[in-house]
C-alpha cells in the first residue's frame, strides 16, 4: 500500500535520509526505530509531502505521489498524526472532529471513517466532546490527533512518536489501537525511538541510523525475543 524506493531527503542541500527502501502492505504495521536525530520525522514528513525528496519515489496504492504537495498526498490516502499531536488549544473535541471529517474518496479505501465510527473506536473522545484541546490529557490529545487523521479515511497512516510522553498504561492502549487499525486494513508506518513500542505492535521493524537502514527484523520474532532489536540499536548507538 505504501512503497518507498531509493528515498533521499534533507534540508538546505544537506542529506538526512540516504537511499531508503521500505514497504508497508495493507493491514500491517511497519515500525521504524532510531535514536534522536536518526531521521524518523524527516521520513514521515517526506512521505506526507511536507518535504520534497532529493531522489527516490513514494507510491501509495500503486500511484506515484513523489514530490506532490501535502494536500494532494492526503487526498491520495495518506493520514498524518504528527509528533506532539498538534491539537488546537481553543477548539473543542467536537469542533476538531467536525473540521477534520472529509467525504471519502470515490474509489477504494474500504469502509469510510465517519465521526460515529471514530467515536465508537475512541469512546473517551465522546465523553470529552465539549473539552478544549488544552483541557485534554496527553493520551486524550493523542487519541484526538488519531481521530483527526482517521476522519480523512486514509489507507496509509503515518504515526510520528505516538506514545511520546505517555504513561505506560496509555502507551499500551495506543499501541493496541494501532494493531486494531491495521486489523481494519490500514497500512501503518509508525516511527519511534522506543524499541519496546515497536516490538509491541509491528509486523516489521526497521532500524534507522543516521538516515540509513541498518537492520530489518520480523516483528513477531522481535516480540518473542527482542534481544536482536536491542542489539541492532545498541550497535548503532551514537
Ligand atoms: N527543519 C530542519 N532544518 C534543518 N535540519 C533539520 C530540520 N529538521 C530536522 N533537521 C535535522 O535532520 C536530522 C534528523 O532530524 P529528525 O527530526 O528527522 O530526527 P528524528 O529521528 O525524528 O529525531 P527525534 O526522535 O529527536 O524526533 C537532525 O540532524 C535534525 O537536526
Amino acid at each position: 500500500m505504501l512503497r518507498i524506493s531509493g528515498l533521499s531527503a534533507g534540508y538546505h542541500g544537506g542529506t538526512v535520509l540516504h537511499d531508503l527502501d521500505l514497504d508497508v502492505p495493507e493491514g500491517s504495521v511497519h515500525a521504524v526505530v532510531g535514536h534522536n536525530g536518526a531521521g524518523k520525522t524527516t521520513l514521515v514528513h517526506t512521505v506526507a509531502g511536507l518535504l520534497r525528496p532529493a531522489t527516490g519515489t513514494v507510491e501509495v496504492a500503486g500511484r506515484d505521489v513523489t514530490g506532490r504537495p501535502a494536500h494532494r498526498i492526503a487526498r491520495a490516502g495518506v493520514g498524518l498524526v504528527p509528533q506532539g499531536r498538534r491539537v488546537f488549544a481553543r477548539l473543542t473535541v467536537a469542533e476538531h472532529i467536525r473540521l477534520a471529517h472529509r467525504p471519502p474518496r470515490a474509489a477504494g479505501g474500504g469502509r469510510p471513517w465517519t465521526p460515529q465510527r471514530v467515536l465508537d473506536l475512541l469512546p473517551r473522545l465522546g465523553e470529552r466532546s465539549t473539552h478544549r484541546g488544552t483541557d485534554l490529557s496527553g493520551g486524550e490529545q493523542q487519541m484526538l490527533a488519531l481521530a483527526r487523521a482517521l476522519l480523512g479515511s486514509p489507507r496509509v497512516l503515518l504515526l510520528d512518536e505516538p506514545t511520546e510522553g505517555l504513561a505506560p498504561v496509555l502507551v499500551g492502549q495506543i499501541l493496541d489501537l494501532v494493531g486494531t487499525l491495521a486489523g481494519e486494513g490500514l497500512a501503518v508506518l509508525l516511527v519511534s525511538p522506543s524499541p519496546a513500542s515497536a516490538a509491541q505492535c509491528a509486523d516489521t521493524v526497521t532500524v534507522l541510523t543516521s538516515g540509513r537502514v541498518t537492520a530489518r527484523l520480523d516483528g513477531p520474532a522481535v516480540r518473542k525475543d527482542p534481544a536482536e532489536l536491542y542489539e541492532a540499536m545498541a550497535l548503532t548507538a551514537h
